[in-house]
């Protein structure tokens, strides 16, 4: 039976009072691949750990399939070693003096399992993540991805309920990183284990995550498919911290000429006296001047950014946008530019409305 993982109004407090988890409240389906992201200091390592019992939150409550395995009020606490999960910390673990082999019996040599019945599980786990030829080797003589590779069936060797990620990715330099990021959500899918995993880097939850929930000084801040978070920012903070090039965001007076061609003056008129808005770069692009659009200015930059081209225009008094640039333009011509979808946020950040031109 896969299990779901279920946080209720949980709360954790640090001695004297950092509120590091601010009632979080989430519920992971069994099968799914959740993932916790959000900057330095977030709450996401703490989240993790409440969940494999290393850490005890001040409120709340943790139940994974039908059994709780945490809850402050009544006190009941479930060990770690009682809550089936697989846990992969960042910098991996492994026992530098051990084979491969070695260090994924490990958990099972603990159990006491019978030497056959490991060789066994170690051998199938190996096998299903295409490490059996590496079995014989110790992690100094193996690569970042295949070290990952092994903390992962170590992990996993013991058929946990939960997988528990924690920065997975970050050792991994940028080529490497693409295909752990592959290895990992296809071993996932193939073995349906739920998984939680937490990252600061977007790249790494968009690639991976079925769904991801964004934190913020310990509150969530947005739940969604990465889609939804990308097409519907709800604040101004995830609509920075997502999509890349960043989104261009301006805080306007509600009557700015910029806001008046784009028809939002009137509307916000005597409701706020300033607004945010963004604009994707890769929902803006720029055209030959002339062309139909939204707004006018000249190119000062133009940059590649993988395969595709970008100039930074500038609009006037100081502000520029960055866009898409598909036709023959240089530096120094006039371009229109051409929004797809915009996005208003009020003073305070929240996101007003998302309008698709
Ligand atoms: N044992 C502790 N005692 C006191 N404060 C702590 C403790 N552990 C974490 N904190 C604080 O709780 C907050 C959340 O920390 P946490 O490590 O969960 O964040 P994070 O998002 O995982 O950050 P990072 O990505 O840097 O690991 C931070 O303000 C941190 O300083």
């Amino acid at each position: 039976m896969v299990k779901g993982v279920k946080i209720e109004n949980l709360w954790k407090i640090f001695p004297p009072n950092v509120v590091a988890l601010k009632n979080i409240n989430v519920e992971i389906k069994p099968g799914e691949f959740y993932v916790i992201l959000g900057p330095s200091g977030s709450g996401k390592t703490t989240l993790l750990r409440i969940i494999a019992g290393l850490e005890v939150p001040t409120k709340g409550r943790v139940v994974i399939g039908d059994k709780i395995v945490v809850d402050a009020e009544k006190g009941i606490f479930v060990e770690p070693r009682d809550r089936n999960i697989g846990m992969v910390f960042q910098n991996w673990a492994l026992y530098p003096h051990m084979t491969a082999y070695d260090n994924i019996a490990f958990p099972l040599k603990l159990k006491k399992l019978p030497r056959e019945e490991i060789d066994k599980k170690v051998k199938e786990v190996a096998e299903a993540l295409g490490i059996a030829d590496l079995l014989d080797r110790k992690p100094g003589h193996m690569s970042g991805g295949q070290q990952q590779r092994v903390a992962v069936a170590r992990a996993l060797v013991k058929q946990p309920d939960i997988l528990l990620l924690d920065e997975p990715f970050s050792n991994l330099d940028a080529r490497i990183r693409v295909t752990a990021r592959e290895f990992v959500k296809e071993i996932q899918k193939k073995l349906g284990i739920t998984t939680i995993l937490v990252t600061h880097d977007q790249a790494d939850a968009f690639a991976v995550g079925d769904r991801v929930m964004v934190l913020r000084n310990g509150e969530t801040q947005q739940m969604g498919s990465p889609e939804e978070l990308y097409n519907e920012p709800a604040n101004v903070f995830i609509a920075n911290f997502i999509g890349d090039p960043p989104m261009n965001i301006y805080k306007l007076p509600v009557n700015h000429r910029i806001l008046e061609q784009l028809g939002l003056s009137k509307k916000y008129e005597g409701k706020y006296s300033e607004l945010y808005i963004g604009i994707r770069p890769d929902e803006a692009v720029a055209l030959k001047q002339g062309d139909e659009g939204h707004l006018v200015g000249k190119v000062a930059i133009i940059e590649y950014v993988g395969s595709r081209r970008y100039a930074k225009i500038d609009l006037g008094n100081g502000l520029s946008i960055r866009v898409l640039l598909e036709t023959k333009i240089d530096h120094g011509d006039l371009a229109t530019i051409r929004i797809s979808r915009l996005h208003v946020f009020a003073p305070n950040g929240e996101r007003l409305e998302t309008i698709k031109f």
